[in-house]
């Protein structure tokens, strides 16, 4: 990435501190998507992630619908919504884990992929490695290849990739 994208992006992420519970420093990224330059920069450069033989694109809720969205839309690749526990009208597949506060259950309609489709995954935040780690399972549980997963920012000291070696794992920006 040129320094000069980097600049940008960095200056548009906020640190929140103790927020969502005493400990945590939140990382805001409103402020990015706010920017039309950030939030192009941030679409394209995950975009470019996946390349050109990405079939679907999947987004983990909340943050990762709004980043995996455009970038399915850049790349001519649906979209699968991963959600949390109860939101799918559908029957679904179900994965927990435990996040940096506290624990949750994300789940996928059970007919989201066909075996053999190309997934990229795409989310705000790679934190532990919980989230990722979780629909990455779901994903090949469908029978569907996960090609990589793009991330805009990585904690890198939450040692989220420990739980990671059998994937590609992108990330934008490592704070
Ligand atoms: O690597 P991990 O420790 O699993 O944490 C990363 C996840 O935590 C945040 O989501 P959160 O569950 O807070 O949901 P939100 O996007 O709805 O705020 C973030 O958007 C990632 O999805
Ligand atoms: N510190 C943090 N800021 C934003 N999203 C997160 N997800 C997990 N940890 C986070």
């Amino acid at each position: 990435m040129a320094d000069s994208d980097r600049h940008l992006l960095l200056s548009r992420i906020r640190d929140v501190p103790d927020w969502p519970e005493p400990g945590v420093v939140f990382k805001d990224i409103t402020p990015l998507l706010r920017d039309p330059a950030a939030f192009r920069t941030v679409t394209e450069l995950l975009a470019g992630i996946g390349g050109e033989q990405v079939d679907v694109v999947v987004g983990i809720e909340a943050r990762g619908f709004i980043l995996g969205a455009p970038v399915a839309h850049r790349l001519g690749a649906g979209f699968v919504p991963i959600r949390k526990q109860g939101k799918l009208p559908w029957e679904t597949s179900t994965a927990s884990y435990q996040l940096e506060y506290g624990e949750a259950t994300i789940e996928v309609h059970r007919d989201a992929f066909t075996p053999g489709e190309r997934v990229l995954i795409v989310d705000d935040v790679l934190a532990t490695g919980g989230t990722v780690r979780a629909t990455v399972d779901l994903v090949r549980g469908s029978g569907a290849d996960v090609v990589g997963v793009g991330v805009l920012m990585e904690l890198g000291f939450l040692n989220g990739r420990d739980k990671l070696a059998d994937v590609r794992v992108e990330a934008l920006l490592t704070l």
